[in-house]
C-alpha cells in the first residue's frame, strides 16, 4: 500500500513497520523444501502473528536487531492505544472519573476562562488493502511475504448488514451511555478539569513515535493515571465503538516494564505487537488481467490458511468505520474460497482470537450484532459454531473440504498444536478429519 506520510512521526511509523516487514521477509530465502502456505485474511485478523509463530516454532526465533525494532513499535502501540482511549472519551462523551456503577459522580467546578482542551481528530482512515502472506511450515526455516491488493474476484455483494435489536443488555448499555453523556455535559464536556483530563491532554499531544531512548516518565505516568481512571475503564469496555488495537491492555498494564531503558521485548511481547503489514505491494491482484502476474505465486501453494478474527463480531472495519468486521471477512472468504483457481486447494480456516472472543461474549451479545443467532449469547460452543457455519456455508465446491480451527495466535502452545494438525492435513494423513476442529 502507499506509504503517504503526512508527518515526520507518520514517516517514522511507516519506516518501523517496513523494517519489521523486511525482517520477516528476510527469513524467506530458504523455504524451497518446505510446505508453502498462503495466509490470507482481512486487516488485523492475525496473519503476521501466525507468521511470527512459525518463526518461533519452525525457525530461529527473533534476532537481536528485530527485537530492537519491535521495542520502538511496542512503545508506539502503548501510545497509540492511550491516545485512542483519550479521543474516544471525547467522541463517546464520557467524563474522566465516571463510574457507570455509581451514576452520580461528583463534578469538579469548571472555570469559565479555561481554554478548550485540544481534541485531536481520530485515527487516520487511510484505506488499507487486504494483505496476503506466504508462510511455510514443516521443515521450512523461514517465511516469505507476498502481497495482494484486494480480493481476487469482487463478489462483495448481497451480504446482509448487521441489524440492531432491542434487548435487555442493549438497554443497560444505553442507560450507562446516557448517564455518561449527561455527566460529561454537567462537568463541562471537553472543558472538564482534573488530573484525568490533564494527563489525557499530555498524551494527546505526544507524538506517536519517539526517536529518543524511551517514552518520557511524564507520559508513562499520564498513561498509568488514565488507565486507573474508571471513566477510561468504562470507555475501554466500549472499545468496539471505536478503533482500538487489541494489544492495548497487554502493553498499557505493563507500561513500566516496556519503558525502562534496558527493555528488550520478549517473544510474547513481539507476538502481541501490532504493526500494519505495509510492504504488500509486490504482487497486486487487482484484476483478472493481472492474473498472469500473480498466479505463479499460488501454483506451488500447498494450502490456503484464511484468518478471521472471531472476536471482531461487534466491531466495524478500520478502513471505513462502518462495515461489520465478520461480514467483511465473510465477503473476502467468499471471493477466495469460491475462486476457480483455488477449487482444489486445501482451505484451512482459522477463526482466531478465541481468547478475546471468550471474554467478549460475556458482555457483548452475539445476537445483538447477528440477529440470526438463536441461542445462548454466553455459550462459547453455540456462538463459535454459529460463526464457523457461516464460513462453511460459503463453500461452493463441496468436494473440496474446509478445515476449521479455533485459534489463539498469540499463544505459542495452542498455535503449535494447530500448525502440527495443519501439517498433517496438508501431508494428507488427516484428510478424513474434515470439519470443525
Ligand atoms: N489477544 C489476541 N490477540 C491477537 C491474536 N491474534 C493476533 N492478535 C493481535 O492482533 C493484532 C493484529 O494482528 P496481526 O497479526 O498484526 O494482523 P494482520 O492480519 O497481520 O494485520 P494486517 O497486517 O493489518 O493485515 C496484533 O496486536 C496481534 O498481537 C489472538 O489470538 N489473541
Ligand atoms: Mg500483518
Amino acid at each position: 500500500m502507499g506509504g503517504c506520510a503526512s508527518s515526520p512521526q507518520d514517516a517514522e511509523a511507516i519506516a518501523a513497520s517496513r523494517a519489521i516487514d523486511k525482517a520477516l521477509k528476510n527469513d524467506a530465502k530458504e523455504i524451497d523444501d518446505s510446505i508453502r502456505l498462503l495466509l490470507l485474511g482481512s486487516g488485523e485478523s492475525g496473519k503476521s502473528t501466525i507468521l511470527k509463530q512459525m518463526k518461533l516454532i519452525y525457525g530461529k526465533g527473533f534476532a537481536t536487531d528485530e527485537q530492537v525494532i519491535y521495542r520502538t513499535a511496542i512503545q508506539g502501540n502503548a501510545i497509540t492505544a492511550a491516545k485512542a482511549l483519550c479521543w474516544a472519551m471525547d467522541s463517546l462523551k464520557i467524563p474522566y472519573g465516571f463510574d457507570p456503577e455509581v451514576l452520580a459522580t461528583p463534578a469538579p467546578a469548571i472555570p469559565d476562562d479555561l481554554d478548550r482542551l485540544e481534541s485531536l481528530s481520530s485515527q487516520h482512515n487511510a484505506s488499507r488493502p487486504v494483505s496476503a502472506i506466504i508462510g511455510s511450515i514443516g521443515g521450512g526455516k523461514g517465511s516469505d511475504i507476498l502481497g495482494s491488493e484486494e480480493s481476487l474476484d469482487d463478489s462483495r455483494s448481497n451480504m446482509e448488514s448487521p441489524m440492531e435489536e432491542e434487548g435487555e443488555a442493549v438497554k443497560v448499555v444505553d442507560a450507562k451511555a446516557k448517564a455518561a453523556e449527561a455527566e460529561y455535559k454537567r462537568v463541562g464536556g471537553s472543558r472538564q478539569v482534573g488530573p484525568g483530563p490533564l494527563a489525557a491532554a499530555k498524551i494527546k499531544s505526544t507524538p506517536f513515535t519517539h526517536s529518543g531512548d524511551s517514552i518520557s516518565a511524564e507520559i508513562v505516568d499520564a498513561i498509568k493515571l488514565i488507565w486507573n481512571d474508571p471513566g477510561i475503564q468504562y470507555c475501554y469496555s466500549r472499545a468496539n465503538e471505536f478503533q482500538l488495537i487489541d494489544c492495548c491492555k497487554y502493553f498499557i498494564t505493563d507500561i513500566d516494564r516496556i519503558c525502562v531503558s534496558t527493555y528488550t521485548p520478549t517473544p510474547q511481547d513481539i507476538l502481541h505487537c501490532r504493526t500494519m503489514t505495509t510492504n504488500i505491494t509486490e504482487t497486486k491482484m487487482k484484476s483478472k488481467n493481472e492474473r498472469k502476474k500473480w498466479a505463479p505465486y499460488f501454483d506451488d501453494v500447498s494450502a490456503i490458511i484464511f484468518l478471521a478474527a472471531i472476536s471482531s463480531y461487534d466491531q466495524v472495519c478500520y478502513e471505513d468505520n462502518s462495515t461489520n468486521r465478520i461480514l467483511e471477512a465473510l465477503n473476502l472468504f467468499a471471493s477466495i474460497c469460491n475462486h476457480p483457481l483455488f477449487k482444489t486447494t486445501s482451505m484451512i480456516l482459522f477463526l482466531n482470537k478465541i481468547d478475546l472472543f471468550t471474554e467478549k461474549i460475556k458482555t457483548s451479545p452475539v445476537s445483538q450484532f447477528f440477529p440470526d443467532y438463536i441461542g445462548d449469547d454466553t455459550d462459547y460452543g453455540g456462538t463459535s459454531t454459529f460463526f464457523a457455519n457461516k464460513f462453511l456455508a460459503i463453500n461452493k465446491y463441496p468436494e473440496r473440504k474446509i478445515y476449521v480451527h479455533f485459534t489463539w495466535a498469540t499463544d505459542t502452545k495452542q498455535t503449535r498444536k494447530v500448525l502440527d494438525t495443519v501439517n498433517k492435513i496438508i501431508l494428507g494423513s488427516n484428510l478424513d478429519d474434515a470439519g470443525i476442529a
